[in-house]
């Protein structure tokens, strides 16, 4: 049978047996070499062909359940030809990265980033498994469909699915990024309750299929309980491999200490934010250095350090949002590369990064057994250790009770998450998202 022929009928098999939800039976055909699929998520048909053969699989029951399905998408189930693999024999071996919230803004702007190499470097083969929801799926077919089209050299293999299991299959690096957003009127406990659910789930497919050392970023809000939930839910993973993302409120402060001292950014170093991703956070303008000076020493007004600059790192995002009507997506998604980047790469002498992840004996003093954003250096090799060298004043030791003590009643509020009992939900006031004004 021709091809042509054979994809008339074909779809004429898909338009009859598919999900209504997902009507859009349209085709990635390769006519040269080798593979011709649905871009279909309840694949019913499949066919391979080569140039010489064409054979067509048997038509799948209609009861299959859709969440057990994943694709390779479209270019990317093409074997490679000799030539293309002769050309990368000087390449590492493919790593995988899933997504989560692949769908949504921050995904967008980080996936081609991702993709192009400037993350894990010009030699790194990259496969992304990309997870969406029965809500997202269309988009996320979109999402592939300018993967595809941006002719990616380093980008080998993109899976799309519904299914965590399956996205998160030998994944070395997670990026989750999907949660629900706050809606109007909704408590922070509701949504701590709802993400919680998510974040649990996703801990639990981590825990089965991931590899044994994936590296994990969570940044889907409350980024840090979420946090401690999915690694609470993940117990073969190191607790270490954890971070909730906190990188951009970090380059957040290194700009406004910049801009009052009217440097250049990259002047600004040893920049820690203590505690939670929301409005208790504490930017540490005491242990930060513009120009290898303290930045006391510096910024002369030490009433601005205390007052304006504290609040707006930890309101930035609120501001943003009333500017621009969505929250900060790209600057996260740069955030999201300069954590990652943070761990593979060594940190410069003398300089650190912060990161929200697991306390268990730490030196300052904070409370084990939450996750909270802290000072950590890394040899380059995914992992980090935390920074010896800082120093506390007054100020700084109240701050980081405050964004400490709403972080474990956070915890306590997700107790039936994390498999700690029941949950008791008093959070001290409401405190936001830096989104939320
Ligand atoms: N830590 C940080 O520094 C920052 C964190 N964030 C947080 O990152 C997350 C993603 O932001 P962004 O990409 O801009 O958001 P989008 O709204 O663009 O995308 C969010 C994605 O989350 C998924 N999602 C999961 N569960 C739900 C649900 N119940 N209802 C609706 N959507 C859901 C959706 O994908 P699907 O349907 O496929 O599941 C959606 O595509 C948010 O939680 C945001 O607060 C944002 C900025 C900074
Ligand atoms: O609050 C939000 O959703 C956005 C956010 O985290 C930020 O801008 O830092």
């Amino acid at each position: 049978m021709a091809v042509a022929e054979l994809s008339s009928s074909l779809k004429t098999e898909l338009n009859f047996s598919s999900n209504s939800l997902f009507h859009s039976n349209r085709f990635f055909a390769d006519h040269r070499r080798c593979s011709f699929r649905p871009f279909h998520r309840s694949r019913t048909s499949r066919v391979t062909c080569s140039i010489n053969q064409v054979e067509a699989a048997p038509v799948a029951a209609k009861t299959e359940d859709p969440k057990s399905k994943s694709e390779c998408y479209g270019v990317f189930c093409l074997t490679y030809d000799l030539k293309a693999e002769e050309e990368t024999t000087s390449w590492k071996k493919l790593i995988n990265i899933s997504v989560s919230g692949a769908a949504g803004m921050i995904s967008n702007h980080l996936l081609f980033k991702l993709a192009s190499g400037e993350v894990f470097g010009p030699d790194q083969p990259i496969a992304l498994k990309l997870l969406g929801s029965e809500r997202s799926f269309q988009a996320l077919e979109g999402v592939a469909m300018e993967l595809e089209d941006s002719l990616f050299p380093l980008l080998r293999e993109v899976v799309i699915s519904i299914d965590p299991y399956e996205v998160f299959q030998d994944a070395e690096w997670a990026l989750l990024i999907g949660a629900k957003p706050r809606g109007p009127g909704m408590e922070r406990a509701a949504l701590l309750d709802i993400n919680g659910q998510i974040f649990a789930e996703q801990g639990k497919a981590l825990n089965a299929v991931a590899s044994p050392n994936v590296k994990v970023i969570i940044v889907g809000n409350p980024c840090n309980t979420n946090a401690l939930i999915c690694l609470k839910n993940a117990p073969k993973i190191p607790a270490k491999n954890f971070h909730a993302l906190t990188r951009l409120d970090e380059n957040r402060a290194k700009c406004q200490l910049a801009l009052k001292a009217g440097v250049f950014y990259d002047q600004v170093s040893n920049m820690t934010i203590w505690g939670n991703h929301s409005t208790t956070q504490v930017p540490d303008f005491l242990n930060a250095k513009i120009n290898g000076l303290p930045v006391k020493e510096v910024i002369k007004d030490h009433r601005w350090l205390e007052e304006e600059f504290t609040e707006k790192v930890q309101k930035r995002g609120g501001v943003l949002i009333e500017k621009w009507g969505r929250s900060s997506a790209a600057s996260t998604a740069v955030s999201i590369v300069d954590a990652i980047r943070s761990l593979i790469t060594p940190t410069p002498e003398g300089d650190w990064f912060s990161s929200g992840v697991y306390t268990t004996g730490n030196p300052y003093g904070i409370a084990n057994d939450i996750v909270f954003s802290m000072p950590c250096r890394s040899k380059g090799d995914g992992d980090y250790e935390l920074v010896n060298d800082v120093i506390f004043d007054d100020y700084l030791r109240k701050r980081i009770a405050k964004t400490e003590a709403e972080l474990l009643a956070e915890k306590r509020c997700v107790a039936h998450l994390t498999g700690e009992g029941i949950a008791v939900c008093d959070l001290p006031g409401d405190t936001m998202l830096p989104g939320e004004m």
